[in-house]
């Protein structure tokens, strides 16, 4: 993997350029000038866009680093820091080139408080999933909700847009949301629609963060509930990172065994456990079972990632089932025992870039600090139902920094 400037914008804007208009030009725009912002061709090729923003995250994930060792020797719930971090790393990638100072901070703090609300909705039990002749009810008020947690964040993104547009100064450093807006066909000449633009923010929202805060909250907690995993862990940072410098990008291929680790805890965890929801587009059967054309078909990653005909000691943490055999058991999603970023065609859009998110906050911060739980307590493993599969009781740990170099922690 390599690392990519965000400022080195002339061959990147071409190539981003190229790759928007390949999209624009397999959605043709329909008579209204609007096309499917969403559409599966043009988020998959959107999305590995994202990832030449990624630096801009990294920078603001050393805000987090600071603000660790500000609790150096005293209680952190891991959840909320990885919830934070990678909030952080978001609407940086988003818009860090754009909001800066007071409003920046503002602004991305009531965008965390809106993604949070939208989130906890998502996940609730809804009664018209079961009873759809219900749906016009409402009964839980979980539409409405919805609506509102909705229209609170298109706000955000209306307001951020109305920021950019507005204001003509020359930014510094091209953001995604930067780029999305000067984007322009080089045929037609069309821009990206503002509903284009806010389909795809509100995806990536949607679709990155709690699977990855939560993802790095179950690392965290396999780690703890797994001492000598954790040492082995942090001696191969220590042996490729070295004790006076930061985690960087081009580091990851060094670390073999992290990739181990999260690869393990993706099949322990997959934080979405049942994918997405497919349709089949004609009947068929399966094992024996027909299933009905329209039906509404769920895959449980979960139970076929501890099946016992498939893996050895399924319930295990065992990160070496993985070690030397990157190649042969990757996200692909191709070999359909081990499918935590889902398979085919709708598979995780943002898959490169939660990996790259995974290894590089928990690469740092394992690399930072040391680790332990408060006297007399010891993490589970107990899960909260909800579409992204959740501890149900928060990992809360003790850090202390690990380097001596302590300029490196502001
Ligand atoms: C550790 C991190 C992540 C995990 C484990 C994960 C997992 C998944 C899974 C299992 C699916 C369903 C795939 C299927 O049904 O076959 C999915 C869909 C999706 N993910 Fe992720 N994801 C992660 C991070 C991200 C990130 C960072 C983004 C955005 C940048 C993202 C965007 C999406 C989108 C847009 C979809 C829907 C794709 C579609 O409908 O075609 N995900 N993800």
């Amino acid at each position: 993997m390599t690392s990519h400037s965000p400022t080195a914008t002339q061959p990147l804007q071409h190539w981003l350029s190229l790759s928007v208009e390949r999209i624009l030009h397999s959605h043709p725009t329909g008579q209204n000038g609007a096309c499917c912002a969403g559409s599966l061709s043009m988020r998959c090729r959107v999305m590995p866009i994202l990832m030449h923003f990624m630096l801009f995250g990294e920078t603001k994930s050393r805000k987090s680093i600071k603000d660790v060792y500000g609790k150096n020797g005293t209680t952190i719930d891991v959840g909320m820091l990885a919830y934070s971090t990678v909030i952080n790393m978001i609407t940086s990638m988003f818009w860090g080139g754009t909001l800066e100072g007071d409003i920046g901070a503002n602004i991305n703090a009531q965008f965390r408080d809106a993604v949070s609300e939208l989130l906890i909705i998502w996940g609730k039990p809804n009664i018209s999933d079961f009873f759809p002749f219900l749906a016009s009810f409402d009964i839980q008020g979980i539409q409405g909700d919805m609506k509102r947690a909705s229209r609170w964040i298109e706000n955000i993104f209306d307001f951020v847009i109305d920021q950019r547009t507005k204001n003509n100064t020359k930014i510094s450093n091209k953001d995604f949301l930067d780029f999305l807006l000067e984007f322009k066909d080089h045929e037609t000449g069309k821009s990206l629609s503002r509903p284009q633009i806010k389909a795809f923010l509100a995806d990536i929202v949607i679709g990155g963060t709690g699977t990855t805060s939560t993802s790095f909250e179950w690392t965290m907690a396999e780690l703890m509930l797994h001492p000598e995993v954790m040492k082995k862990t942090q001696e191969e940072l220590t042996e490729v990172v070295g004790d006076a410098n930061v985690v960087e990008e081009y580091h990851f291929h060094k670390l073999p065994y992290l990739q181990a680790v999260v690869k393990e805890t993706l099949r322990l965890h997959p934080s979405a456990p049942l994918l997405l929801p497919r349709c089949p587009s004609q009947s068929c059967t399966l094992g024996g079972y027909t299933i009905p054309k329209g039906a509404k078909v769920f895959l449980n990653a979960w139970a076929m990632h501890r099946d016992s005909q498939l893996w050895e000691n399924p319930y295990e943490f065992r990160p070496e089932r993985f070690v030397g055999d990157s190649n042969k058991l990757d996200f692909s999603g191709n070999k359909f025992h081990y499918i935590p970023f889902g398979s085919g065609r709708r598979m995780c859009a943002g898959l490169h870039l939660g990996e790259r998110m995974l290894m590089y906050t928990l690469a740092t911060f394992l690399h930072m600090f040391h680790w332990k739980v408060p006297d007399g307590e010891k993490p589970d493993t107990g899960e909260k139902f909800g579409v992204v599969l959740e501890k149900s009781t928060p990992l809360i740990v003790i850090p202390t920094p690990r380097l001596n170099n302590l300029k490196l922690y502001h």
